[in-house]
């Protein structure tokens, strides 16, 4: 079915369709896919699906010079936690990867896989099972009560990384990147947002350090730093970009509730300026919109009506991602693509609309998507939402 009571305005005269250069990438519109976990990965393995992945980002490909950023994938099994979703630490995994990638490059588009590691968003007993820890950045101070009778019931209590395993996590990130970029992807995306580990060293909620990685906003910012710059050398910074959710709550952020968390950002954002003013400027800085401060609830929930992501824009002078209920808002885009270095990430709307650049372009009607599809084993939910004109054949209206 469509969505209703929703007034799709054409986008195709606007910026949102003018070709934009990301990275290598020279994309033919400003429409990005963006991470989206859809847990249909193999267990054991944490294997891309081998009978319905390729066929799902093939899908959304097609127009060709369309910019994809993969759901998020583990950069080692220490960073896992969640059994169905993919990673790119394996030849197993990567074989699969490049089947999708290849598939995507064919249609003429683009494909950055996520970097992701979970830290205390992951689940203790399933990292117990596999003999692994379950870390972020100090003991101890959990998601939520439910993570912690979790933690405490398989024995398997939060535990605050020491330096030995921060230098180590920074090499799973290159293994992982090189992986990727050897593989074929256009670039990575260094996942800094939505309560994972490195947004929990980002936050004074979750970051309570003694060490030079805690304490101040200069120390909370050490590890994502140490990360960008490693990856930097390691595959170049036209190939690496970086998601933050600087107002998001999900995983039990603070969000725009705590006063300084802005100086936080604006500080990290702030050094990633300075290293592209000496040469090193990374393809995008990727932000999810304070509309969305939890990916669970349904649009217009949740949102942190006083903050706004524009202050970003006097610090970082480079290409922009902004993602966060923009399809039922073209209007908002149609504003925010008047900036020349602006790009525009649909997530949930493209999970139900395989084509959605073309939707977006003549201002279509949108097929309304199932969100207790979003995380499940089944094909239904994944590959099988219609095209436009597939709806129209299916007598959709
Ligand atoms: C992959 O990176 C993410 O940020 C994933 C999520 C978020 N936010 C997510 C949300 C709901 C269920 C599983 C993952």
């Amino acid at each position: 079915a469509f969505v209703e009571d929703f007034t799709p305005i054409p986008l195709e005269d606007t910026n949102l369709f003018k070709p934009i250069r990301v990275g290598d990438c020279m994309l033919r519109n400003r429409i990005v896919m963006p991470p989206l976990t859809r847990m249909r990965a193999h267990y054991p393995g944490n294997i891309p699906n081998r009978f319905w992945a390729r066929k799902y980002y093939d899908q959304r490909s097609k127009s060709p010079g369309t910019m994809i950023i993969t759901e998020g994938a583990f950069i080692s099994p220490q960073a896992g936690g969640y059994d169905n979703a993919p990673g790119v630490w394996s030849s197993e995994q990567m074989t699969e990867w490049k089947s999708i990638f290849k598939k995507v490059h064919e249609n003429g588009s683009y494909i950055w896989p996520q970097l992701w590691a979970l830290g205390r968003a992951a689940y203790p007993e399933v990292l117990k099972r596999d003999g692994l820890r379950f870390d972020s950045a100090s003991d101890g101070i959990y998601m939520d009560t439910e993570m912690e009778s979790k933690a405490k019931n398989c024995k398997n209590l939060q535990h605050g990384l020491t330096k030995v395993e921060i230098k180590q996590y920074i090499k799973d990130y290159i293994h992982a990147a090189k992986n990727c970029m050897s593989s074929g992807a256009d670039g990575i995306e260094l996942h800094a947002a939505n309560g994972y580990l490195i947004n929990q060293f980002i936050d004074p909620i979750s970051n309570k350090r003694k060490d030079e990685y805690g304490g101040s906003i200069e120390n909370r910012a050490r590890f994502i730093l140490e990360i960008v710059d490693d990856l930097v050398q390691e595959v170049g910074s036209e190939h690496v970009g970086i998601r933050f959710s600087p107002y998001g709550t999900f995983g039990t952020m603070s969000g725009g509730e705590n006063p300084t968390i802005m100086a936080q950002y604006c500080y990290i954002i702030g050094k990633l300026e300075e290293r592209a003013q000496k040469g090193k400027r990374l393809a995008y800085i990727h932000l999810v919109e304070p509309r969305v401060t939890n990916p669970f609830l349904t649009e217009g929930q949740g949102a942190y009506s006083e903050g706004s992501n524009d202050f970003i824009y006097s610090i970082w002078k480079g290409n922009i991602i902004r993602a966060g209920n923009f399809a039922l808002h073209p209007e908002i885009v149609e504003e925010l693509v008047k900036d020349e270095r602006t790009l525009i990430a649909y997530g949930r709307y493209f999970i139900s609309n395989p084509d959605l650049v073309t939707r977006v372009a003549k201002g279509l009607p949108l097929n309304r998507y199932e969100r207790d599809k979003f995380y499940v084993m089944s094909e239904e939910g994944y590959t099988d939402y219609p095209t436009y004109t597939e709806a129209l054949s299916l007598g959709w209206s």
